[in-house]
């Protein structure tokens, strides 16, 4: 990956979501973490164009981010804090086919497209599931299956693990790390910020820390204390 940004902060009204930051991200994951309403979302969504800048820039891959548009010409998916949210059609494969059919991609090539992504998912049974019949973990792995499909370079999670138990969340972990794509990961579950090779910690909408995950999880720590 390669997101830079620029004097790039975050106001809603009179309140600060995210103090102007100068930073560069490269590498194949990075870690978000911090207390609630620290403006891990606020960051997680300039990057995909959901929430744009009060001040200066950010850009990702080369592409500046001003608008969800942007966001997909830069190659960004995100899969979202409540994934149910993000599923459209009422059967899985539907909504993976739904995503592909707007980039253009029909028919045997969207059909083979679709299977192929919940095979690298291990979610081939999921493709004829009614969505409002899934469990968290599955609602997870659909979700990231239609995001998927679209071969974004990079993929926004935000909070993946939050709703899941321990075997869904294993689940999801495991076809995280399997992912070729980079990925940005915003999560209160620290054991798979530890994992890690870079962390970035938020406070009151600052960038407060930003290195090894060791030091953003001890920091983070003391704040919480
Ligand atoms: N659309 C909005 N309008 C007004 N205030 C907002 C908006 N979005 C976020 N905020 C505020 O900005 C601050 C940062 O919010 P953000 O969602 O980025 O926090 P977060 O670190 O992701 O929190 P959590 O861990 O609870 O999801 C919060 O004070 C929040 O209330």
């Amino acid at each position: 990956m390669d997101i830079r940004f620029a004097d790039c902060g975050v106001r809603f009204g009179e309140r600060v979501a995210l103090q102007p930051l100068n930073l560069r991200l490269e590498g194949r994951r990075v870690g978000i973490i911090g207390l609630n309403g620290s403006g891990k979302t606020t960051f997680a969504r300039l990057m995909i164009g959901l929430t744009s800048p009060s001040t200066g820039s950010v850009s990702v891959n080369g592409v500046e981010i001003k608008s969800p548009s942007d966001g997909r010409a830069a190659g960004t998916g995100f899969v979202f804090q409540t994934p149910q949210s993000q599923l459209i059609m009422p059967v899985v494969r539907e909504d993976i086919l739904f995503g592909l059919k707007a980039r253009g991609i029909v028919s045997r090539e969207a059909d083979a497209c679709c299977a192929a992504t919940l095979a690298r998912l291990g979610a081939e049974n999921l493709a004829g599931r009614r969505v409002h019949e899934l469990s968290g973990g599955e609602v997870q792995l659909a979700a990231m299956a239609s995001v998927l499909a679209l071969e974004p370079r990079l993929v926004v999670f935000d909070e993946p693990t939050s709703q899941l138990d321990l075997k869904n969340r294993r689940i999801v972990v495991s076809a995280i790390e399997a992912l070729d794509e980079d990925a940005i990961i915003v999560t209160h579950d620290l054991e798979l910020a530890e994992s890690l090779p870079r962390v970035l910690l938020f406070h009151e909408g600052r960038l407060e820390a930003d290195g090894s995950a060791r030091d953003a999880i001890d920091r983070y720590r003391r704040l919480a204390a």
